[in-house]
């Protein structure tokens, strides 16, 4: 049953999905999607000419790759927009600055020059008025253990290769980050409180939430 009707969700609706490497972002997207009957876009993970080198050695590797993503990015903000809406994003534009990129600087993996021209071609890009925000930011956290299990279960070498201490700071940086998040509005969910794997029907209170978070944020909109 499309629960987009059921639930009155605005079929322009463009919901991001946000959290760290493992917590279950392209899994909810699809089950999302396919609830809502959304277009989905994700990242390209097998088709990324950098991903791999990236993780054998941050240092040469991290800008070009934070540029690929942005540009990659980019073009899905696109697609949405001339689409005009009705979709499920597996990770947001924000998380790019906000934690890789901006982590790969502090810890000395990124230099200073390549950080400043990145974030002044982020801010270019993004922070202007004909950058359309998500409507919905969906939040997914969980414990540093069950991420890394699922890191592991999952199964990508290079991911398995990472020493454990990357995930941990990753992990630290995205509660910081979301407690000052304010780009669009968030909906949090704890990854204990729902399992899309072995339950399809979990998702059907995750949509039920998700739109009377919209239904409110949308008359409070409508009030201002
Ligand atoms: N609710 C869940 N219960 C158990 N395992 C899950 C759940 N959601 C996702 N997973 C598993 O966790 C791993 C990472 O999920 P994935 O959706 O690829 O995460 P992300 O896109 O955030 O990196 C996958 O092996 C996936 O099958
Ligand atoms: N902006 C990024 N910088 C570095 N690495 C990134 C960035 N965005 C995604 N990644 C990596 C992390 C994972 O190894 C893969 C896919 O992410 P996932 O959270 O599994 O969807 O890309």
């Amino acid at each position: 049953m499309n629960l987009r009707k059921k639930y009155e969700i605005p079929n322009d609706t463009v919901i991001t999905i946000a959290g760290t490497v493992g917590v279950g972002k392209s899994t909810m997207t699809n089950a999302l999607a396919n609830a809502l009957d959304f277009r989905t876009s994700f990242e390209k993970v097998d088709t990324n000419p950098y991903l791999d080198k990236f993780y054998n050695d941050f240092e040469r590797w991290s800008f070009h790759l934070q540029i690929y993503f942005l540009a990659e990015r980019f073009k899905e903000q696109k697609r949405i927009f001339e689409y005009g809406g009705g979709f499920v994003q597996d990770r947001s534009i924000y998380e790019d600055t906000g934690i890789f990129a901006k982590m790969h600087y502090e810890k000395g993996t990124m230099n200073k020059v390549d950080y400043e021209t990145y974030t002044s071609l982020f801010e270019a890009m993004v922070l202007t008025p004909y950058f359309p925000h998500p409507d919905l930011l969906i939040y997914i956290e969980g414990s540093l253990d069950d991420i890394l299990e699922r890191i592991q279960v999952r199964g990508r070498p290079m991911e398995q290769q990472t020493p454990i201490e990357y995930w941990k700071e990753m992990h630290a940086r995205y509660e910081e980050w979301i407690n000052h998040f304010n780009a669009c509005p968030v909906l949090r969910l704890n990854i204990n409180d729902y399992d899309l794997i072995n339950n399809e029907e979990s998702i059907e209170p995750i949509v039920e939430r998700i739109a009377s978070f919209l239904h409110q944020t949308r008359k409070l909109r409508l009030k201002v």
